[in-house]
């Protein structure tokens, strides 16, 4: 940073604070559901030493023990939260110069992801309030398809209007699609607007339905579309030399469009492409070979800018201030969703999680990368540790070193180094002007399928593979290099992205992410208990880790418990204090507090009850079908029997989504969610006919029932398409039930 004498750093404002939020209730709602947690856990130990030992006490027993433990995790997690508030206006003050930002835009189907959206993604980044000559936007292309390069490009003619438009109205959000969906509000300002506005509109117009027609294939659109599109033709998505086109250069001025730039990475089916970490480790080497700038900015391709100063936001607190020990690895924010639906009925905007254990975090060593609204220090990723102590490779690495780390680049090799450097000296990148259009040809070889082979790509430096959740992972491995984190919660939210608005993605999307972080927590080189033991990573951090990466894991104690009440209701056995008990007030009192503070919370971030009764409802379905699933997956991968492959999400611009109704397709989750609600009704039933002292298992056989009556309204839509279960999961689910009756009945006949 070129920092003039004269403004002396030490005596000049923060730029960013860190505020203590104080959560007491909350804390105290912790402690009072741990006390009560482990007071039936010692109800179960008291009963076993008086009377005996009985299986069903002891599935009891094991479940509430490790219900506990997380309620511990859960605890640690969220103690002690706090804000960051960065002042943008106060960096603007300083004469510094800015550094260079790489933005890494991640799309991998057109199918999945309408180039509209990815186009708008891009339009919007590349509007960002931040000198153009200082960004450069890299699109990666895993799709490898026409469609989404010739959507690129005529986003390069309408950018070239967009952005001065933004700029000269300072227009709040810069994805225009999103823009055009409301009226102006400021239309009757100027007639110099009013006409800007309607001819920006016009145009954006033109651009959506040029992309349309490309996307239904009119014939001729190859030909009429002027552009150069030979390189993909003939080729195979999966099988393909790398394209890398750069569609836009800057000419090194401040107010022009950045450096927009296509690459399609080469694949072949030899070599393993390692899903999204594998595209991200192909950016972060081609851009070191074409503008090498110390920070990365990474979104998936369907995350807009909603704050366009989020990068000043976040150069606040990379460049706050010299004296400051460098430990800031990287700089992430939340995932908020657009258009929502109305109270999240597939319980997936996470706004819970976020206010409250994302918070937490930030208290701590800081947050986990997400994979998408993060800023990273280049040199984060280049494997360096923090204040400068131990490089991972000391500047005056010898070639071979540098070659068996980074591959046989030297161009490549090189412009590793100079990331290594102190930020001081590097602060636009190198080469410190224009993009080195002569280094295409080297980033043509780092983007090469075999590259990586036998260096540290994806073990030690870079997006590391082996998880579906490859940012859990990577954020994990940077922390315990000793790297602390930041979580910028801006307002307006920073980027804006697309939630599953249909159960199915939505379960899918789940059980990716439980595969993903049980992954991680059974990886050999990398798991957060080791990092503790050996590593930098602090023991909460840990504890906030393994509380994430334990999500998978829930499902098993979680469906045995929820076998119990059934059970016991076919059985006329019981597994909760009877009414006589004194005993019966602890999972009473557990119920009605722990609801009471799921309610707080909901109420606390501004959610209806109608939203807090979908989550708890979701939370149940996620943990028992999605996320057991992910842990299948994960035997089937142990086992030799598949790997698991990054599924996609589906993205749906938001006018399509008009879907509240659960919607099922065949996969084998829905006959798990038939079985456990079949099995509900079903000792319900037999109670009714046989009634007896289980009160307790009632109310959470009914509890169940209500949590999986979107599994009843499936079988009684059965025929109507997608809205009703098919025949196979119906009968599938009667069977399993019936089976368990059977189970039931010999175990009490023994
Ligand atoms: O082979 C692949 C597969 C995916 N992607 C991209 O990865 C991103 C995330 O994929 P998506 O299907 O949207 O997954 P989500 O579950 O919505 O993503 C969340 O979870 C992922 C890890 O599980 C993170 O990587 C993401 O950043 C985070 O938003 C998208 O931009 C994809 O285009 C690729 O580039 N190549
Ligand atoms: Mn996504």
């Amino acid at each position: 940073m070129n920092c003039p004498k004269k403004l002396s750093m030490a005596k000049s404002l923060p730029l960013y604070e860190k505020l203590i939020i104080k959560r007491p209730t909350q804390r105290a709602l912790d402690i009072a559901i741990f006390i009560l947690l482990i007071s039936l856990v010692a109800y179960r130990v008291l009963l076993m030493y008086n009377h005996g030992f009985s299986h069903l006490q002891t599935i009891a027993f094991l479940c509430e023990f490790w219900f506990s433990f997380v309620w511990f995790l859960a605890i640690v997690t969220r103690w002690n939260p706090v804000d960051f508030k960065t002042y943008p206006q106060r960096l603007l003050k300083r004469e510094v110069e800015y550094p260079a930002v790489d933005i890494f835009v991640t799309t991998a189907d057109p199918m999945l992801e309408p180039p509209i959206i990815t186009v708008n993604t891009v339009l919007s980044l590349m509007a960002l309030d931040y000198p153009s000559n200082k960004l450069s936007c890299y699109v990666s292309d895993d799709g490898c398809s026409p469609l989404t390069f010739y959507a690129l490009n005529e986003a390069l003619n309408f950018a070239k209007i967009w952005i001065p438009f933004c700029k000269k109205y300072d227009v709040q959000v810069r994805a225009p699609f999103m823009y055009f969906s409301t009226p102006p509000h400021h239309l009757h300002s100027s007639t110099q607007f009013q006409y800007d506005w309607k001819t920006l509109k016009v145009e954006y117009e033109k651009l959506e339905r040029k992309i349309k027609e490309a996307e239904e294939n009119r014939i001729g659109w190859h030909e009429e579309s002027g552009i150069d599109l030979a390189a993909f033709s003939n080729i195979s998505t999966k099988h393909h030399p790398s394209i890398i086109k750069i569609l836009w250069e800057n000419k090194e001025v401040s107010d022009e469009l950045p450096h927009l730039i296509y690459v399609s990475r080469e694949k072949s089916f030899k070599h393993h492409h390692h899903y999204k970490a594998g595209a991200m480790n192909v950016l972060t080497r081609v851009s070191g070979v074409l503008t090498n700038a110390p920070y990365i900015l990474n979104v998936d391709c369907d995350m807009f800018v909603n704050n366009p100063q989020v990068v000043l936001h976040a150069m606040c607190v990379f460049l706050n201030s010299k004296d400051d020990l460098e430990d800031i690895g990287y700089v992430q924010t939340p995932q908020c969703f657009y258009d929502g639906l109305k109270d999240d009925p597939f319980g997936n905007q996470l706004v819970v999680v976020f206010e409250y254990s994302a918070r937490g975090i930030m208290g701590l060593q800081g947050p986990f990368y997400s994979g998408t609204g993060c800023f990273h220090r280049r040199k984060v990723l280049y494997a360096q540790f923090p204040h400068h102590t131990i490089y991972f490779l000391d500047g005056k690495a010898s070639e071979q070193e540098l070659i068996k780390t980074f591959g046989y680049s030297k161009t490549f090799a090189k412009s590793a180094t100079y990331a290594f450097k102190d930020q001081n000296t590097n602060t636009s990148g190198y080469p410190p002007k224009g993009l080195l259009n002569n280094n295409l040809e080297a980033a043509n070889q780092v983007a090469g399928c075999g590259y990586e082979i036998s260096t540290s790509w994806g073990s030690e430096i870079g997006w590391m593979y082996g998880s579906t959740s490859e940012d859990v992972l990577t954020g994990l491995v940077i922390q315990t290099r000793g790297w602390r984190s930041i979580f910028l919660a801006l307002n307006p939210p920073a980027f804006l992205g697309c939630a599953p608005s249909q159960l199915v993605a939505s379960l899918t999307q789940q059980k990716r992410w439980a595969s993903g972080f049980l992954q991680v927590l059974l990886n050999r080189r990398h798991c957060p208990i080791f990092g503790t033991l050996f590593g930098k990573l602090q023991w909460k951090q840990c504890a906030a880790y393994l509380w994430i990466l334990t999500w998978g894991l829930r499902s098993i104690p979680e469906l045995s418990y929820t076998l119990l009440p059934p059970y016991c209701l076919i059985t006329n056995s019981s597994i909760f204090p009877t009414v006589k008990e004194r005993a019966i007030f602890i999972p009473i009192f557990l119920f009605i507090i722990y609801n009471f503070q799921q309610l707080l919370q909901y109420k606390e971030t501004g959610q209806s009850i109608r939203a807090w009764w979908n989550n708890q409802k979701m939370g149940r379905v996620n943990t028992m079908c999605a996320w057991l699933f992910g842990v299948w997956d994960v035997v089937l991968k142990f086992l030799g029997e598949r790997e698991t492959a990054f599924e996609v999400t589906k993205k749906e611009t938001c006018s399509e989504i008009n879907l509240r109704h659960f919607t099922f397709d065949e996969s084998p989750m829905f006959v798990l969610g038939t079985t456990i609600l079949l099995l509900q009704l079903i000792a319900l039933f037999i109670r009714l006919e046989r009634p007896g002292s289980a009160v307790l298992e009632v109310v959470c056989s009914i509890w169940l029932l209500l949590c999986f009556w979107p599994f009843l309204k499936g079988i009684f839509m059965f025929g109507r398409g997608r809205y009703g279960l098919s025949f196979s999961t119906i009968y599938k689910s009667v069977a399993i039930a019936l089976l368990f009756v059977l189970l039931c009945q010999t175990t009490t006949m023994n």
